[in-house]
């Protein structure tokens, strides 16, 4: 299936220069998006993994319903002030901006494997924040998912040693 059809270039959002990828008209499709959760799973099924790691807010739709079709563990990955137990903490940068994200401490057990699923792979700072938070719990990123990758950013640079599976490339 062709995806890139689903995807709204809107440049100068949220800053100008960017060029923000829309997935909310995939989302609106129902055959597309579940053609994206089958290709993923696809693309994950030689991948072990035990929980499915999702940053918020996007990460959450994508990640989320790729846990209910595998039957995996699904952990959220949250902007800071919204997760109620205690937390492990990491900021880094955004391609429009810097950021904070934090985990449950006891989100996961040592030495257990995560997959990271997103909907967007642009410089690789999230990817690489939420592997840094992983490695905090003594856990390890088994792979990682994302439906678009911004290949021109280079995010691979920052994630060496890992699986790295996208669905769509520009
Ligand atoms: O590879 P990076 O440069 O880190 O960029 C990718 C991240 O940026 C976006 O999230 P954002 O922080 O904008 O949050 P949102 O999902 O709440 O919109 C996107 O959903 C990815 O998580
Ligand atoms: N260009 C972009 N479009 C959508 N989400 C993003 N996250 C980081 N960069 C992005």
């Amino acid at each position: 299936m062709n995806f890139e059809k689903f995807i709204r270039d809107i440049p100068d959002f949220p800053k100008p220069g960017i060029i923000f990828k829309d997935i909310t008209p995939l989302l609106a499709d129902p055959e597309a998006f579940k053609g994206v959760i089958d290709e993923m799973a696809e693309k994950v099924k030689d991948i072990e993994f035990d929980a499915i790691l999702v940053p918020e807010a996007r990460g959450f739709l994508f990640g989320s319903a790729l846990a209910y079709k595998l039957g995996k563990k699904l952990v959220p990955v949250r902007k800071p002030g919204k997760l109620p137990y205690e937390v492990v903490e990491v900021s880094y940068a955004l391609e429009y901006g810097e950021a904070k994200i934090q985990m449950h401490k006891d989100a996961l057990e040592k030495g257990e494997k995560v997959l990271i699923v997103d909907d967007v792979l642009a410089t690789g700072g999230t990817i690489k924040a939420i592997q840094t938070l992983v490695e905090k719990l003594e856990a390890e990123v088994s792979g990682i998912i994302c439906l678009i990758e911004l290949e021109f950013l280079n995010p691979r640079e920052k994630l060496d040693n890992v699986r790295v599976e996208s669905i769509l490339k520009y």
